[in-house]
């Protein structure tokens, strides 16, 4: 066996960063105390469980804990439950709560803290918004910012429209209104980018390990990261919500099932075991991604030609793959329509579903990247919600408010949330 081989057959799982370390840093070795600087810059950038450095221009992506999200989620419905609570102790707005627009709030905070480290206030200055605080500049510009999230992604069809068309009269305003607020958000995320690097060049590093990214392209992949992360899932948690309340019987399951996990114990943090043993409250939510995912369609071009579903297409052709036609197909789907979480327990169908199923975050190289902690916020939110609160939709007989855009968003989900008899505070 020649060396190479050799290196890679005798090696275990967590000897592999040190031989990539070793291959590329070759003759280097001795000058560098690697585990010294690796652990300098987990100080500063590993806060959130994974950072990325460059050694010898290769990219490494240091893990050293994926509970965080996990952590953070529970810590952060602490204070959201705590104001849910007031609400409904003091019957603000008769205790009728907006779900889509508080859950969009809660996963911005989150998602804003794991991205960048910093913390944003959006459920605090929604609660005092709500609680008719004094308006302050803070609580106006935290909404803004909100608004302009879901502005940007409602309206994201604009981008389509060709440049000739752009300065017509009537298309103009929408052109201008939208590039306004997409250069406001990206410039708000370049501010956050500025300051975590002054703070961050604060502390000394050996420069040879990090090739920093410009402040452009940091902000770049936050504005992707904020605007893939926060209407998609609260869209996906709103309809599984919506769901749930209107079958009784799979409500009645996900509760036993959540009580069944968590016993008596409401305080206690969820962890990823946990949520493992949650299998029912993760068919519910394949279910609802199979029937209504906020995805719509998932694009593809082709660079050369190419053969698909039986044709031959020239190069550059547009595809469009319709998700909710595949999602509820007929052909491997019985009763399409119908709301049954139970199907996923079915072995003999489950491979072939899960790889229909999959459409709803993308396939291939340019899948949806943030597939996995998507599922891991609704889970664990539908087991904090369940285990402490009882929801009751207002209107049961509305049907649910979709922007129908490039993403199916859920407008609003008005409900009642009461927290359950044993749930002390
Ligand atoms: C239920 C929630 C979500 C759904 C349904 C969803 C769906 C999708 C879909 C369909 C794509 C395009 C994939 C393709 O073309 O093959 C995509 C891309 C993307 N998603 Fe998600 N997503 C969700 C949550 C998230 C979250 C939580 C994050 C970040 C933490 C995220 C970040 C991204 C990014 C950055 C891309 C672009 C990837 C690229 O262009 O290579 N998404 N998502």
């Amino acid at each position: 066996m020649t060396l190479l081989p050799r290196i890679f057959t005798d090696i275990k799982p967590d000897n592999v960063f040190n031989v990539l370390i070793i291959i590329q840093h070759e003759g280097n070795l001795a000058n560098i105390d690697f585990n010294d600087q690796i652990n300098k810059l987990n100080k500063i950038y590993g806060h959130n469980g994974i950072f990325e450095f460059y050694i010898a221009g290769r990219r490494q992506i240091k893990i050293s804990n994926s509970n965080e999200t996990i952590k953070l989620l529970n810590e952060l419905f602490e204070e959201l439950s705590n104001y849910w609570i007031d609400i409904n102790q003091n019957n603000y707005n008769s205790g009728i709560i907006d779900l889509t627009a508080w859950t969009n709030r809660f996963l911005n905070d989150l998602i804003f803290l794991l991205s960048t480290g910093k913390r944003s206030f959006a459920i605090n200055y929604y609660y005092r918004k709500l609680k008719n605080e004094k308006i302050t500049k803070n609580i106006i510009d935290s909404e803004h910012y909100i608004e302009c999230l879901t502005y940007f992604l409602v309206n994201f069809r604009i981008a389509f429209i060709p440049k000739i068309l752009r300065r017509l009269p009537l298309i103009r305003y929408h052109v201008d209104k939208f590039i306004d607020i997409s250069n406001f958000l990206f410039e708000r995320l370049l501010e956050v980018v500025r300051e975590r690097r002054e703070e961050i060049e604060k502390l000394r590093v050996d420069s040879s390990l990090v090739k920093a990214l410009n402040n452009d392209e940091i902000s770049t992949i936050l504005f992707d990261i904020l605007t893939g992360s926060t209407d998609s899932v609260t869209s996906a948690f709103s309809f599984v919500l919506y769901d749930i309340a209107h079958h009784p019987d799979v409500k009645k399951k996900l509760v036993d099932e959540i009580n069944s996990v968590f016993r008596d114990d409401l305080s206690i943090q969820i962890t990823l075991d946990d949520l493992e043993k949650l299998k029912y409250c993760e068919a519910i939510i394949l279910e609802k991604l199979r029937i209504r995912s906020p995805t719509t369609n998932i694009t593809r071009y082709n660079k050369e030609p190419d053969e698909v579903v039986r044709y031959k297409w020239p190069s550059n052709t547009s595809f469009l793959l319709h998700v909710r036609g595949i999602n509820n197909n007929p052909l491997y789907w019985e009763d399409p329509d119908k709301f049954m979480p139970e199907r996923f327990f079915k072995p003999q169908k489950t491979d072939k579903l899960y790889g229909f199923l999959s459409t709803s975050f993308g396939a291939g190289l340019r899948n949806c990247p943030g597939r996995k902690i998507a599922m891991i916020e609704i889970k664990l939110l539908l087991a904090l919600i369940y285990r402490r609160f009882n929801i009751e939709l207002v209107d049961m007989k509305a049907p649910l408010e979709i922007f129908p855009t490039v993403m199916a968003i859920c407008k609003k989900l008005e409900a009642r949330i009461i927290p359950n008899n044993q749930f002390k505070f």
